[in-house]
């Protein structure tokens, strides 16, 4: 399984922020994108996850050596700013998202259990999602993608919302979940990104490339990443 990336081009009137970006990532990796401010992260998972038209390039996905147009089922997109329904309850807005997509999740449980997965307490379940902090807004943003169980999760900044309890259970169930799954991570946070993932991709000057750790102990290969970044230097 592989999300194949063929030269995407994507631009702004004239700021052109893709300039051919091309990557295969592929299933049992998790990739960490890093890049510097304004480099493009959001704006190519806004692309993959079809937000944004892209203006040249495709994007495909590859199973059993078939490719394919990306789904929106293929993808599940936990945005940095996470985007709830604030009009509903936690509990209701699971409820929903549970009854919708019914056919299409095996083993549905109660969704107490799905609460205390995320570690949501029985006191908030009922309140509305408007009043949750941005850290509970987050998980159940990342609980309703792992409860779609998507083969291609794409994770803008996931982690640096959540309680340093919460965030390393999300990185075990990542970890866990890796081998099914393609995962790109965006992150500003270097040590996040040497710690749980498996492939270093930097997005520099608007396109792609594989940062190799080689024989490099962490420190060296995190300067590695620090000069390749420095080469992105503002327009
Ligand atoms: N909808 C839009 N309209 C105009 N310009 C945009 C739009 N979305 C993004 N841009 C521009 O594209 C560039 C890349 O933005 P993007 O948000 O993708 O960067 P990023 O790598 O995710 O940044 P950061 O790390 O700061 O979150 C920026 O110059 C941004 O201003």
């Amino acid at each position: 399984m592989k999300l194949i990336l063929n030269n995407i081009v994507k631009s702004f009137d004239k700021k052109e922020v893709l300039r051919g970006a091309s990557f295969a990532f592929e299933k049992g990796e998790i990739y960490g994108l890093l890049g510097r401010n304004g480099s493009g992260k959001t704006t190519l998972f806004n692309c993959i996850n079809e937000d944004l038209r892209i203006d040249g390039g495709s994007i495909l996905f590859e199973e059993n050596g078939v490719k394919r147009e990306v789904y929106p089922d293929d993808i599940g997109y936990v945005l940095s700013t996470p985007v709830v329904p604030e009009f509903l309850t936690g509990r209701e807005f699971l409820k929903f998202f549970l009854d919708i997509n019914v056919n299409k999740i095996p083993d549905i449980k109660p969704i107490d259990e799905y609460f205390d997965f995320v570690k949501i307490g029985r006191e908030d379940r009922d309140r509305l999602l408007k009043d949750y902090s941005h850290g509970m807004k987050n998980k159940m943003q990342m609980l309703v993608s792992f409860i779609a169980n998507p083969a291609i999760l794409l994770l803008d900044e996931p982690l640096t919302s959540f309680d340093v309890v919460v965030a390393d259970e999300m990185k075990t169930l990542l970890r866990q979940i890796k081998k099914d799954h393609i995962i790109i991570i965006s992150t500003h946070i270097m040590e996040l990104a040497l710690d749980l993932c498996d492939e270093i991709v930097i997005l520099s000057g608007g396109v792609l490339e594989k940062m190799e750790k080689d024989d490099l102990n962490n420190e060296a290969f995190k300067n590695k990443i620090i000069q390749a970044l420095r080469r992105d230097e503002y327009d």
